[in-house]
């Protein structure tokens, strides 16, 4: 089954967009509960994608918005720096801090990927236990849960969770890879490769300032390679959603008419 095109959502500004992905967030995990009694998941460091999980802990605290039962939510990440479990460079830590913590996910459902100081001593080793963790959430005979949305923000170049322009990563077809020299620091990371992002039912591209603008474009235009811009390689099964603010949305063409 080929992906269907991708939508494209504008909003005013951060603030705004990091509301209506909330919104719309909330009400996706309601739906997929309703439907299969469990919602699940992928997060994304970076400025916006902290912004939608505290817009998300602003609507959880407001009685009558409350539609999801954040008790039956899986938490996975899509990339984490492999440094020690209290850094402040930790995804996870910035993620409970933002949400986690507030709404009670029990600490079963948070899937995060490991530290440097932890278990493994080697980021190799921290990917494949991670693509155990997914194997083991995963129905029989498939290697990876039902993943209900998965965030990603991107950078100025094109990189979607540690997924570098030109890097081993973009053609590494393992689901979770171990990611070193890694041009942006921290240096050694581990991150969902392809084969896992495009496993999701939904892809939902964060993405805020001018800055982007160009990679926006260019991602969003079929000619252009994923090697050398990674946003371009990314897809969800029933849906990819790009949702702007206005400034990362100033390169795109203008609709017809
Ligand atoms: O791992 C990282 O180095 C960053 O977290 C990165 O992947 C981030 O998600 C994008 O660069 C978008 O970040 P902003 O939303 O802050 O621009």
């Amino acid at each position: 089954m080929s992906a269907p095109p991708p939508d494209v959502v504008v909003e005013p500004d951060a603030e705004q967009l990091a509301r209506a992905v909330a919104e719309a967030l909330v009400a996706r995990l309601a739906a997929a509960q309703a439907v299969h009694g469990t919602a699940s998941v992928v997060l994304t460091g970076g400025g916006i994608g902290t912004a939608v999980l505290e817009a998300v802990a602003g609507l959880a605290a407001e009685p009558v918005r409350e539609t999801v039962d954040w008790t039956a939510v899986h938490v996975w990440w899509g990339d984490e720096r492999f440094v020690p479990a209290d850094d402040d460079e930790r995804n996870e830590k910035a993620a409970r801090r933002a949400l986690l913590d507030a709404v009670g996910v029990p600490a079963g459902h948070v899937h995060a990927m490991p530290p440097s100081d932890g278990e493994f001593a080697v980021p190799e080793d921290a990917a494949a236990w991670y693509a155990d963790e997914l194997a083991a959430a995963a129905p029989e005979g498939r290697s990876l849960p039902r993943l209900d949305v998965l965030l990603l923000g991107m950078g100025p170049e094109g990189h979607v969770a540690s997924i570098f322009p030109d890097s081993p990563a973009v053609r590494d077809e393992r689901p979770v890879v171990a990611v070193r020299d890694c041009p942006k620091p921290p240096p050694t990371r581990v991150s969902l490769g392809f084969p896992a992002i495009n496993a999701a039912e939904e892809v939902w591209l964060l993405v805020s300032g001018e800055a982007k603008a160009p990679a926006v474009a260019a991602a969003l235009r079929e000619s252009t390679d994923p090697v050398q811009l990674p946003a371009a390689g990314v897809h969800g099964v029933r849906a990819t959603r790009w949702l702007l603010d206005r400034p990362a949305a100033g390169k795109l063409p203008a609709p017809p008419g």
